[in-house]
């Protein structure tokens, strides 16, 4: 079993624009962590219809709309016509020492510093023409939606002292193998590891 010796319960925001790749640096780290109980990975409750990609809680507006009402969520947004939140549960988990990790939005990183006083935010990053030819690929969106994606992600800057910033510009494994790190080695970068037993 692997256990983890020093690891440091936080929140841990993974952003970027869309196409960086955010899933997939997301599914590289929860397949290798999966035996790891000092790591949970948010699945998150959107008002976008099941979809290829993320594996996402899906509600409609009005369902959405009921959970704010009832503080159902840790943190919600709304962003490209959709509306997104990480479940309150998220709290209990932080409570409880484990690092929660979460595809966020870089704009809601102000209010998410706010509501997380360990907050990690991972930036992904990649040149303009990858984003492009990546959601086209990608095929969940179309035309102007992905026009619109890439023109958002021209918009918004991160950054700030608990920024790390990932490059995605090459092959998967060199982003994952660094988010990984991230993920074991803590936000102040040293001191945490894991061990096989
Ligand atoms: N390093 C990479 N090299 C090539 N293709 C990638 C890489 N990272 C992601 N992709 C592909 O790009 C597309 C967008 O990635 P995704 O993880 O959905 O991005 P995001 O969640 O940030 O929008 C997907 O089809 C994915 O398979
Ligand atoms: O404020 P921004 O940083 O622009 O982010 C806005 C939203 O877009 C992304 O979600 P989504 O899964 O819809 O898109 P993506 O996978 O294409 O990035 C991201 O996870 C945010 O929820």
């Amino acid at each position: 079993m692997i256990v983890g010796v020093g690891i440091t319960g936080r929140m841990v925001l993974i952003v970027g624009p869309s196409g960086s790749g955010k899933d997939t640096l997301l599914d590289y780290a929860r397949e290798r962590l999966r035996l790891h109980p000092g790591f949970r990975f948010v699945r998150r409750i959107i008002t976008r219809p099941a979809s290829p990609g993320e594996d996402h809680e899906s509600v409609s507006e009005h369902e959405f709309q009921r959970l704010v009402s009832h503080n159902a969520f840790s943190l919600n947004w709304t962003a490209h016509g959709l509306s997104y939140g990480l479940p309150a549960a998220v709290d209990q988990w932080l409570a409880d020492g484990t690092v929660v990790i979460a595809n966020g939005s870089r704009e809601v990183l102000p209010q998410a510093r706010l509501r997380f006083p360990r907050l990690q935010i991972v930036n992904i990053t990649a040149p303009s023409e990858l984003l492009q030819r990546r959601l086209a690929e990608r095929g969940r969106e179309t035309g102007k939606s992905i026009r619109d994606r890439l023109a958002r992600s021209e918009t918004i800057e991160v950054v700030g002292s608990d920024v790390h910033n990932i490059d995605n510009s090459g092959p998967p494994a060199v982003a994952g193998e660094e988010f990984l790190r991230l993920l074991t080695f803590g936000a102040d970068g040293g001191g945490a590891h894991l061990e096989n037993s």
